[in-house]
């Protein structure tokens, strides 16, 4: 197997170069590389590690051809077209906490620098002026803090805040009682905590739901001297209705990690006294940089090399251990889906998957989508294990997933059933121990069949007569017959067949085997 090959293309601790070539993965390190030079390039890569420079947008993944993964040495893929890389089956994972406690940490030193106006005092101070009566602080004790988003870094932002004996209050949906008595944090609506707040500080992913969560109306809803920090995103803040709200003297004072145009060569705060601003700095120290660098250049080589796969925004995690096992159950599943989608005409309405027995104990996440990535892909173009879920939502599509015990011949069973306007179909496959596939049902008939790139499946009537009269017809056309499997649900019942052939079937073949009396569907399938 050639070594895959990494382009490191923003500014990433050169720890991460080294991780990759230990593991046996090549890697070009082009930090801050030109946006046409990376287009020309990208197509020679397997993976790409990023921070929030590089922008991935659907433009460039277009010519990213062999890319199976993009990996951000950071938290937020706000710089990556994730539904676009989705549709293409490249994986796009983070480093959800190698940089959490820096940031926090920076949310604090933001708060601090407000309290006591730092970076002014500063200023003044080096430029020999001696203001001692000019700069009055407050002090942080006893004082409300107000976190709006209350997740890895909020979380230890609260717990920051209550060692500096502070009353911490947190507004986050997703916060249980159980984790906010944990933290200490007195779990509030939104409108108390801008009722409340002495200082705010925003800690949650710029979505449709938190832009300008503090917004004009919402500003003017906190308390008068309030203080506010963002080290999340630009955006979650109003800015001009904010610069509107210090000018009047509302808002004590705001510091900004963040903006909504990045990077912020001029913004409404800059120049107001009350503004303390940092270049996007959250995640910069040594310790959070080589942290996500590290954790990057592991998962993306492990995904490489291994197939694991470890945080990320579009698929199930998969360790380096349970990769070998899921992936003869990863085909089964695919070919189960291919089988059912070869065989729809329309109007899908539901799938249902159950797993049984040992492979109930796998990733079946996984396993799902590469049912689903098997159904659609005869139907729709461009589907793939990573978009197949996300596309078969968007066309209303049900999945269904079921685990359960062994209860057959088998040690694992994979039952995928399709539900479509007009009628259930079921087929069911397992793994033998040679690591292949096999179809061992279909429509609840016990068969035992590999799954051939050309197959024809029959299904009529249990009568005598079939088998000779379809080798005639296939041997008058010239096609050979390799494998012949035969299956019923009883004497003179439903009967079906699958026949593995040299070659391609003209439909004339097949109209030709539909013609067999007793025959009620011939269809060729491909693998
Ligand atoms: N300034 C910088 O350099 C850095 C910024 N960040 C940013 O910080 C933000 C937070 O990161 P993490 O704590 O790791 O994320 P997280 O996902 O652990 O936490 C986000 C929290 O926001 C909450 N939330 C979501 N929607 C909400 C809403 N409508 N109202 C209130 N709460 C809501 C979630 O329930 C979750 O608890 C992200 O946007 C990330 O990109 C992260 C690292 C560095
Ligand atoms: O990589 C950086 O410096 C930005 C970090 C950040 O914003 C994030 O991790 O979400």
């Amino acid at each position: 197997m050639t070594a895959p090959k990494v382009l490191i293309s923003d500014k990433l601790s050169e720890a991460a170069v080294q991780i990759f070539r230990d593991s046996g993965v090549d890697v070009d390190f082009r930090p801050g590389i030109d946006k046409d030079e990376l287009e020309q390039i990208i197509g020679n890569y397997d993976g790409l590690a990023i921070r929030s420079a590089t922008k991935v947008t659907a433009k460039l993944l277009e010519k990213a051809t062999r890319l199976k993964v993009i990996g951000r040495a950071g938290i937020g893929v706000d710089n990556v077209d994730v539904p676009a890389a989705t549709a293409r089956g490249i994986i796009v994972m983070n480093t959800p906490f190698g940089n959490s406690i820096t940031t926090a940490e920076h949310a604090i030193a933001l708060t601090f620098a407000l309290a006591r106006e730092i970076p002014a005092a500063d200023a003044s101070t080096q430029a020999g002026k001696w203001e001692k009566n000019r700069f009055m602080g407050v002090e942080l004790t006893g004082k409300t803090f107000g976190i709006i988003g209350c997740g890895n870094i909020g979380s230890i932002v609260a717990e920051r805040a209550v060692g500096l004996r502070m009353k911490v209050i947190a507004y986050d949906p997703f916060l249980s009682p159980e984790r906010a008595r944990d933290l200490g944090v007195e779990k509030v609506e939104l409108e108390d905590l801008l009722a409340r707040a002495d200082f705010i500080t925003l800690h949650t992913p710029l979505t449709e739901k938190t832009k300008n969560i503090l917004s004009a109306e919402n500003l003017a809803k906190t308390k008068k001297g309030v203080r506010i920090v963002n080290c999340a995103r630009g955006g979650l803040v109003d800015e001009v209705a904010l610069r509107a709200a210090l000018d009047s003297g509302h808002v004590a004072g705001a510091a900004f990690d963040v903006f909504t145009v990045e990077p912020a060569k001029e913004n409404p705060l800059f120049g107001h006294p009350n503004v303390v601003a940092t270049p996007h700095l959250g995640a910069a120290t040594t310790e959070a940089q080589e942290n996500v660098a590290l954790q990057v250049a592991e998962q993306i080589s492990d995904y490489l090399l291994r197939g694991a796969i470890t945080n990320a925004i579009n698929f199930p995690s998969i360790t380096a251990e349970e990769a070998p096992k899921l992936r003869p159950f990863v085909e089964l599943a695919e070919k189960l889906g291919s089988f059912a989608g070869q065989l729809t005409e329309g109007g899908l309405k539901s799938v249902r998957i159950t797993y049984e027995g040992s492979v109930a104990q796998l990733k079946v996440k996984a396993l799902t989508s590469a049912a689903v990535a098997g159904l659609l892909r005869p139907i729709l173009q461009d589907v793939n294990v990573v978009s197949a879920p996300a596309i078969a939502r968007e066309r209303g599509i049900v999945i269904e997933e079921t685990t359960r015990e062994a209860e057959g011949d088998y040690d694992a069973l994979i039952t995928l059933t399709v539900t479509t306007d007009d009628y259930e179909r079921s087929i069911v496959g397992t793994v033998f121990a040679d690591g292949k596939p096999r179809i061992v049902g279909i429509k609840g008939i016990k068969v035992d069949a590999e799954f051939a790139p050309s197959m024809i499946y029959v299904s009529n009537e249990d009568k005598p007569g079939f088998i000779g009269r379809f080798a005639t017809v296939l041997g008058d056309a010239g096609i050979n017959i390799a494998t012949f499997a035969l299956g019923r649900d009883a004497e003179g019942g439903s009967a079906v067949a699958l026949v593995q052939v040299d070659g391609k079937v003209p439909q004339a073949v097949l109209d030709g085997v539909h013609a067999i009396p007793g025959v009620k569907h011939a269809h060729q399938l491909t693998f």
